[in-house]
């Protein structure tokens, strides 16, 4: 079978005053169609550069990202992105941020009032509709966030881009927008690429969990796929085996296999109290 999004031989060198700096070597993924694929991997090693060149925000040096038969080189609606902080246009309502991406989008196909459907059904799918007429400034991290999903899902995209979406949120908020995130996938199917530095959050969400190797010159270790049944229900899997076993794998890849490159250098150093938790990866490194 054909996949719905080919990443071939992906390399990526950026320009520097010192010379080329090899981010990327020879990445490869095939991604089928209503995939959620998780990235995962210590900070510095890619992950928001393979984003960023699937949504043709980068051009590869070599190698290519096609996307049902067609190569990627610009950026295009059918790649939604879903950044980390909302980038909601903070002048414009919930409803007019979603608004503005399905005018831009709809273009002549939907009339004023599919329009004004359309933006409702967006924003009751991430559980905001009572939140329509608020301004961003009015609006709680969780709930920016659930807009910027809802505005990219209204898009329609082919693939959905989400560069750690829920990492500025607290532990409460971040589960239930994983929890809406999972209710709206049973419903749309969608393919979604996902960077994450949470195990859990990567097992809990993820069809396959693809785990890179620290740069420079990273490329993708390995890939784990994540059988677990659908629905999933978080409370349930913390006490199941296959769960935990999947967990432990992504553990074993992240600190024993491909321990964090900035946390060797620091070992020497006194411990800081946010060290030791095994599920978040050292984001401050
Ligand atoms: N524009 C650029 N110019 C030079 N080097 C870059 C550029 N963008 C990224 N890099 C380097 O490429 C490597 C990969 O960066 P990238 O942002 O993709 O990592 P990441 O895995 O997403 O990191 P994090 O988890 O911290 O967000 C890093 O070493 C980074 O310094």
């Amino acid at each position: 079978m054909n996949p719905y999004v080919d990443l071939s031989h992906l390399t990526m060198e950026f320009p520097t005053p010192k010379g080329p700096f090899c981010a990327l070597d020879k990445v490869n993924l095939k991604i089928q169609k209503g995939e959620f694929i998780s990235l995962i991997g210590h900070s510095g090693c890619g992950k928001s550069t393979v984003l960023n060149i699937i949504a043709g925000l980068y051009q590869a040096t070599k190698g290519a990202v096609v996307l049902e038969g067609k190569e990627v080189n610009e950026p295009g609606p059918e790649r939604a992105v879903v950044f980390q902080n909302h980038s909601l246009f903070p002048w414009l309502t919930a409803y007019e941020n979603i608004e503005i991406a399905v005018k831009q989008v709809f273009k002549g196909q939907k009339s004023k009032a599919e329009i004004r459907d359309w933006v409702m059904h967006n924003l009751t799918l991430a559980h905001m509709e009572h939140a329509a007429h608020k301004y961003p400034a009015e609006l709680s991290g969780g709930m920016k966030q659930r807009i910027g999903i809802a505005r990219a899902l209204a898009m329609e995209p082919k693939v959905l881009l989400m560069d750690e979406p829920f990492g500025a949120l607290d532990a409460l908020t971040r589960a239930h927008l994983q929890d809406s995130l999972m209710e709206i996938q049973t419903e749309l199917n969608n393919t979604v690429v996902m960077i994450t530095h949470d195990v859990d959050e990567a097992v809990l969400l993820s069809d396959r969990i693809v785990m890179m190797t620290n740069g420079p010159a990273a490329t993708i270790g390995e890939v784990l796929d994540i059988d677990l049944e659908r629905p999933r229900d978080r409370l349930t899997l913390a006490s199941d085996a296959h769960y935990n076993e999947y967990r432990a794998a992504v553990l074993r890849f992240l600190h024993q296999k491909h321990s964090n490159p900035a946390q060797k250098k620091s070992d020497s150093k006194p411990k800081d109290k946010s060290e030791g938790s095994d599920n978040a990866l050292g984001q401050a490194a």
